[in-house]
C-alpha cells in the first residue's frame, strides 16, 4: 500500500505537486494519469525517496521509503529505462543490482526470462532498442520480487506485442496481491489495464476512483440520431423539436446529430410527432480517453494551436458565454477559476450544475463521487514535454501465454 498525505513539492518558485492525498491499494492496477508536467514523475520520485517532499508525507507499507528495511525487496520501480550503464550487459546490470541488495544471482536469470531478454542477456545494453531497454528496466523492478511496483510510462517504446505483454504482466502482478502503480498517457491502454485511477492536473488531485466510475462521472451518455441524407429539412425539423423538448443537439461531421439530455424513447416519440423518419437512433458512452480529455481540459500546460479538445466539451448550457481558450488569463477556464465560476474546462460534474443555480442538462443520475476541484495553487508552465516514442521490435518472454 502506498499512502500520500498532503504531499507537496516545490522547486524554487515552481510548485510541481500540491497537497496530494491518496492511497494506492494492493490487489489492483492503479493508473496514474495527468497531462505533461502535471507532477506524476515528481510524485513517483517522492514515493521512492529520490525527492524530499516540501510538505506532507508519503509512505510505502506504512513507512517512508528511506526507512524501509531492505527497500529493493519491498518496492520495485521503473522510472527511466535509459538510466543504465550502456557498457554493461543486461545480465551484469541486473547482477550488480542484485548483489547490492543481497538478492541471489539465480533471480537474475529468472527475471531475464520473465521479460524475454534471456537470449540477449550477454549483449551490452547500449545496443538495445527503446523497447528492450524498457524490458530491462522492468526486469530490474522485479528483481527483489517486491510487493509494491511503480512503473512510469512502462509501455513507452513497446510494440503492440510488448504492450500486450506488459498489460498481462501488470494484471498478473496485481492478481498476486501486489500494489501496482502505473503512469501512462495511453488512455486506451489504461482502460484495458487499470482497475482504479488517480488523476492529477497541475500537481493537484482531480480524481481518485475506479475506471468505470471515472468514465461515468466525466462523460455524458449521448444518442446518435440520423435522418435521411437526402432530406435536410427533416434534420432541421428534428433539431428544433429536440431542442424545444430540452435536449442539447450538436451536429456531427458525418451529418448525424449528437443528442444529450433526452432518453432514446423520447427522441423517437419526438421524431414521430415531428413526422421525421430516422435512419439511426443509437445509444453511446464516451471512452476513457474522452472522459479524461474532458476532465483535464483546464489543466493542460502544452497545447497545439490546432488542438481539437475544445470540441470534446459538452455543449455549453444556455446562458453560458464562451470566452477565450481555457487556461488563458481571465478566460472562464483560467487556472485557478474564480470562486463559484462555471468551469468550462471540465465536464459538468454529475448531479451538480455547470452554472451555479442552474440545472446540469448533461447530468447522469446523482451519485457519490470524489472528483475534486483543485484548490488554488501556484503553477507555472513547465519546460520540456516528452513525446511518445515509436514502436520497435522486442523480445518474447518465457512467460508469454500466447
Ligand atoms: N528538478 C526539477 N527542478 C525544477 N522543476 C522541476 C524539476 N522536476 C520537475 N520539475 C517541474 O515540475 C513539474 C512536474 O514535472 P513532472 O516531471 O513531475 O511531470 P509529469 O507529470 O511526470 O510530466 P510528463 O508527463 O511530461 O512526464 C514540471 O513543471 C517540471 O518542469
Amino acid at each position: 500500500m502506498i499512502e500520500a498525505v498532503g504531499l507537496t513539492k516545490r522547486y524554487g518558485a515552481k510548485t510541481a505537486v500540491y497537497n496530494l492525498s491518496f492511497q494506492v491499494r494492493p490487489g489492483m492496477v492503479t493508473g496514474f494519469l495527468g497531462p505533461n508536467g502535471s507532477g506524476k514523475s515528481t510524485t513517483m520520485r517522492m514515493i521512492l525517496g529520490l525527492d524530499v517532499p516540501s510538505e506532507g508525507l508519503v509512505t510505502v507499507n506504512g513507512r517512508p521509503y528511506r526507512h524501509l528495511p531492505n527497500a529493493p525487496r519491498q518496492v520495485g520501480a521503473l522510472l527511466d529505462a535509459k538510466a543504465i550503464h550502456g557498457g554493461r550487459s543486461a545480465y551484469h546490470h541486473l547482477l550488480c543490482l542484485a548483489q547490492l541488495s543481497g538478492i541471489p544471482a539465480r533471480r537474475v536469470h529468472e527475471v531475464l526470462g520473465v521479460v524475454g531478454l534471456q537470449d540477449v542477456a550477454k549483449k551490452r545494453s547500449k545496443g538495445f532498442s527503446l523497447g528492450m531497454g524498457q524490458r530491462l528496466g522492468i526486469a530490474a523492478a522485479l528483481l527483489g520480487d517486491p510487493q509494491v511496483l511503480l512503473f512510469d510510462e512502462p509501455v513507452n517504446g513497446l510494440d503492440p506485442e510488448g504492450i500486450l505483454w506488459i498489460r498481462n504482466l501488470m494484471k498478473r502482478l496485481a492478481s498476486e496481491g501486489r500494489t501496482v502503480f502505473v503512469s501512462s498517457h495511453l488512455m486506451s491502454e489504461m482502460a484495458l489495464t487499470a482497475d482504479h485511477l488517480i488523476v492529477i492536473g497541475r500537481g493537484q488531485l482531480m480524481a481518485d476512483m475506479s475506471v468505470k466510475d471515472f468514465i461515468a462521472h466525466n462523460s455524458a451518455d449521448f444518442a446518435l440520431v440520423r435522418t435521411p441524407d437526402t432530406e435536410p429539412e427533416q434534420r432541421d425539423r428534428l433539431t428544433t423539436a429536440l431542442t424545444e423538448a430540452g435536449g442539447a443537439v450538436r451536429p456531427e461531421p458525418d451529418g448525424a446529430l449528437r443528442v444529450t439530455g433526452l432518453p432514446l424513447p423520447r427522441i423517437s416519440d419526438l421524431a414521430h410527432e415531428a413526422d421525421v423518419r430516422l435512419w439511426e437512433l443509437s445509444p453511446h458512452s464516451a471512452s476513457l480517453e474522452e472522459a479524461y480529455m474532458r476532465m483535464t481540459q483546464g489543466a493542460v500546460d502544452y497545447r497545439s494551436t490546432e488542438d481539437q479538445r475544445f470540441g470534446l466539451q459538452a455543449q455549453a448550457p444556455a446562458g453560458y458565454a464562451p470566452g477565450a481558450l481555457p487556461g488563458a488569463p481571465g478566460a472562464p477556464g483560467a487556472w485557478p477559476p474564480p470562486q463559484g465560476a462555471p468551469r468550462p474546462g471540465y465536464a459538468p460534474v454529475p448531479g451538480q450544475p455547470a452554472i451555479p443555480g442552474q440545472p446540469n442538462p448533461y447530468a447522469a443520475p446523482p451519485q457519490q463521487q470524489s472528483v475534486q476541484a483543485p484548490a488554488p495553487a501556484p503553477a507555472a508552465a513547465p519546460e520540456g514535454a516528452a513525446a511518445p516514442s515509436p514502436a520497435d521490435p522486442n523480445q518474447r518472454d518465457t512467460e508469454d501465454a500466447r
